[in-house]
């Protein structure tokens, strides 16, 4: 029993050494693949790194005395199944109907290393299924060549480094291991339901990742001076072999050639990234997001080389340091060492002035939730973005009113890709959306409208019955019914398929109120495509007016089964939220569900963001080939939620031809 305690302290005490060595790599490896870092991802990386490292040390140690020891015991491989079982039965008096030896029996050795065994990897089956999203069949192959990995490193004494097997192969051992990795597996199925799930945790660091955090630009800050220190002691042993290691204007000259080449030649060269940046997926770029210039790298860069060395020179002349060993910032040190008060005063203001300006800088990202800005990238008018942040500020400035989307929608046709194309690669990135933000098969209810935003509504429908979401669609009438075209003939198709096909999708044409409401609270996510770009007035006429006020019902008082007190029947009275009547956007429920709008919310207009009685409140709206004006301004994103573009083509050609096209007009 002791020697497992002192194992496991052995690996506590090791483990901040691994953890240490483990940290920057581990934090460049998670903002390259997420952008950013959550908390509990780093809880259970770590957790289980320090797992490992006791059930290796528990397996390993503690190891013989010299190299050619021989454990008599553990020469000869224990190849009999079970036979632990044989030989407990042999050497004890155990008997199943005499209770009074049963207790004897946990404490016999047989017994306990068998249950120590099957303990080992309960853990790894655990994190094999809950973490890394292992089936039941791959668990069982991973936790039994684990076990291997133990037994024949024992075999092997080290993999040689022993001349003899020091503890004993045995087939029983790799069983219970192999059982406790499965045994972690099924126990932890249970508690997954309420564990936070991985796959929405990395979908949440994506979106937290679109920004350069304080943590991410400084490890990239620090990656570049560890390059820039690497780089200048390979410059260090190229003048040692020259011999001229000695001089001290040289190496001076030589350390900011070199910070020069890595904090601005580089980003010259890759347009805004230092090899750091260019790791971290992260990007100099000019306040509105556009390329930064060249002496845009030199200010900025040049300006911080300044800020860090300049107050020290400054302090140590204004100190009376003898200025011929100050070295590189000789000349400023002079001059200090004869102006001395002057100096002090001006030191003094000049760093209260920056101290209070980080301050400022400070409390205001922090109120209005804006990237910290450094003084050097407020003068040299540059600033660090994500590359993804960086693609989204440029998409978002390439707003395109309706009309001209209407032009790029036939510039496309016009091409070669038909609209029901487009409608196809329209419906599918919207039931992207919902797999990512719904991971596992569950019901959606598509609200689809008669026009081609309810087009795409039927395609998204087909795509997650596909992926076996049952599904319930909400159409005011009947397919051939629909005038629209390409969507009248896609809701046949889609149609047609459902029952050929017999996928998990049923159609409910103009259902009453109830089985509405039934639908959608039973709902885990709701589509909208009931009006897109071709919405116009400030009321939404009926049907949708219906399915519109049933949809926000649900995101802001729960479902209808739920919280039937005093204050959710005023809040039915009230309604207000629905009218758009409330200055303030109303809490979403916390069973809410995930509801994504298919273009631009229902009865907000694309082009001016003005928004209707009723308009639909969405957590997500995905908008097809450009943004609009409607979904740019920021009093909108309470209806639109996050806004993301789904691009259906590369429309770079084509919006040259466009911009062409306007300017002749
Ligand atoms: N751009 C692209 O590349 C692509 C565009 N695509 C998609 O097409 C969408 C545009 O389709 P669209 O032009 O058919 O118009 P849409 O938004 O469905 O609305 C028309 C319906 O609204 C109705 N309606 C109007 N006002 C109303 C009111 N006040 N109250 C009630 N109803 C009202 C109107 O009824 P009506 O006036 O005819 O009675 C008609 O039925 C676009 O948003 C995008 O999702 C993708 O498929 C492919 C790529
Ligand atoms: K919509």
């Amino acid at each position: 029993m002791n020697v497992y305690v002192s194992n496991i302290v052995m690996a506590a005490l090791s483990f901040p050494l691994i953890a240490f060595v483990i940290t920057i790599p581990y934090m460049v490896y998670q903002y390259r693949k997420f952008g950013s870092i959550p908390w509990l991802r780093t809880l259970v990386v770590y957790s289980f790194v320090f797992y490992l490292l006791c059930a290796y040390f528990l397996v390993l140690l503690p190891l013989p005395e010299d190299r050619t020891a021989i454990v008599p015991y553990a020469q000869t491989p224990q190849l009999v199944p079970f036979n632990f079982v044989h030989e407990f039965l042999a050497e004890t008096s155990f008997s199943p109907s005499n209770p009074s030896t049963w207790l004897a029996t946990l404490r016999d050795p047989y017994v306990y290393e068998a249950f120590f065994n099957v303990l080992l990897l309960v853990p790894l089956g655990m994190y094999l299924r809950y973490y890394f999203r292992r089936t039941w069949w791959q668990t069982l192959i991973i936790g039994f060549l684990v076990t291997l990995s133990f037994e024949t490193t024992q075999l092997t004494g080290l993999w040689g480094l022993y001349e003899h097997p020091y503890r004993l192969f045995d087939v029983d051992d790799l069983m219970m291991n192999t059982l406790g990795a499965m045994v972690g597996f099924w126990m932890v199925g249970p508690a997954m339901r309420v564990l936070p799930d991985f796959r929405l945790v990395n979908e949440e660091a994506r979106e937290a990742g679109m920004r350069a955090s304080v943590t991410k630009r400084a490890l990239s800050f620090l990656l570049d001076l560890l390059i820039a220190g690497f780089l200048g002691m390979l410059v260090g042993f190229g003048l040692a072999a020259a011999g001229l290691s000695g001089q001290e204007t040289i190496s001076v000259w030589t350390d900011r050639a070199v910070l020069l080449l890595c904090f601005v030649v580089v980003p010259v060269v890759t347009h805004g990234q230092t090899l750091g940046q260019k790791l971290l997926r992260l990007r100099i770029v000019r306040s509105d997001a556009s390329r930064a210039h060249w002496y845009q790298f030199l200010a900025r860069y040049g300006l911080l080389y300044l800020m860090i060395w300049a107050p020290f020179a400054a302090l140590s002349g204004v100190v009376g340091l003898d200025p011929s060993t100050s070295g590189e910032m000789g000349a400023i040190v002079n001059f200090a060492a004869h102006n001395q008060t002057l100096l002090v005063w001006a030191w003094v203001v000049l760093m209260a002035a920056w101290g209070v300006s980080l301050l400022v800088r400070a409390v205001r990202s922090w109120r209005l939730k804006r990237p910290f800005v450094m003084l050097n990238g407020l003068i040299s008018n540059t600033r660090i973005m994500t590359v993804a942040g960086v693609e989204r500020e440029r998409e978002r400035r390439c707003v395109l009113d309706v009309a001209d989307v209407a032009a790029l929608e036939r510039l496309i046709a016009d091409d070669g890709t038909p609209l029901a194309e487009l409608m196809e690669r329209a419906g599918t990135a919207v039931a992207d959306t919902v797999r990512l933000h719904v991971p596992d098969p569950a019901p959606v209810v598509v609200l689809a409208g008669a026009g081609n935003n309810g087009g795409d509504g039927w395609v998204a429908a087909r795509a997650l019955a596909e992926q076996d979401y049952p599904v319930t669609l909400i159409t005011s009438d009947l397919a051939e019914r629909i005038k629209a075209e390409p969507a009248r003939s896609t809701a046949l198709d889609v149609f047609a398929d459902t029952a050929e096909r017999d996928l998990p999708l049923r159609v409910l044409i103009a259902p009453d109120a109830d089985v509405l409401i039934d639908a959608i609270d039973g709902a885990e996510a709701v589509v909208d495509a009931i009006l897109g770009t071709g919405f116009a007035g400030d009321e939404v006429r009926p049907p949708y007016a219906a399915w519109i006020r049933a949809a926000n019902r649900r995101r802001f008082e729960g479902s209808r089964g739920k919280g039937r007190g005093r204050h959710r029947k005023r809040a039915l009275e009230r309604g207000r939220h629905e009218r758009g009547e409330r200055r303030s956007a109303p809490m979403r429920a916390k069973d809410a569900p995930f509801t994504v709008a298919v273009d631009v919310p229902s009865g907000l207009s694309a082009q001016t963001g003005a928004a209707a009685r009723p308009c639909l409140a969405a957590d997500m709206t995905v908008t097809m080939l450009a943004y609009k004006p409607g979904l740019v301004a920021t009093e909108t994103n309470r209806w639109t939620g996050m806004v993301t573009l789904a691009r259906l083509v590369d429309t770079k050609p084509y919006l040259a031809a466009l911009g062409d096209e306007l300017e002749d007009d």
